[in-house]
């Protein structure tokens, strides 16, 4: 069995309670599919570090404050990830696709129409029923 990919992932709130995704670049893994930004933790990084350190470098926001959402493993045919999902309920900077991807703020009730990734599925039911303000 292959080893476990940790990523950190940011379900980043705005202010009228609409929620950020990004496209994926089409040459990554999933690549054209619709994500919530992250990326993978490095060697003796915490997971909060590397949430900061990702949601930097992509969308140009910096965070301030994170509640966690959920913990979704998922075995891809490729590889199997760890998706170590949290709230951005607070963050300075306007977000804006750094690596060239587009982003785009979408009401709760919309992210059913949009194309995840599979794993993303019980992240998005995660959603629906947290109780985070918004
Ligand atoms: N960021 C993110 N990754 C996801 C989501 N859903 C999902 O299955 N993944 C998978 C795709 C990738 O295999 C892995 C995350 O890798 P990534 O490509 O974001 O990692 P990274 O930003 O560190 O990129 P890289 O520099 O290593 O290419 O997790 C999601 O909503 N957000
Ligand atoms: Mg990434």
């Amino acid at each position: 069995m292959s080893k476990v990919i940790h990523v950190a992932v940011g379900v980043i709130l705005g202010q009228d309670g609409r929620i950020l995704i990004a496209r994926r670049p089409d040459h990554l893994h999933m690549g054209g599919r619709w994500e919530f930004p992250g990326g993978k933790v490095e060697a003796g990084e915490s997971v909060q570090d590397a949430l900061t350190r990702e949601l930097r470098e992509e969308i140009a926001i910096e965070v301030q404050a994170v509640q966690p959402l959920t913990e979704i493993r998922h075995e891809y045919p490729e590889k199997t990830v760890f998706l170590d999902t949290w709230w951005v309920t607070s963050f300075s900077g306007e977000p804006s696709g750094l690596e060239g991807q587009e982003t785009r703020w979408v009401g709760r009730e919309e992210l059913d129409s949009y194309q995840f990734p599979d794993a993303n599925q019980a992240i998005i039911e995660a959603i629906h029923k947290s109780e985070v303000a918004g």
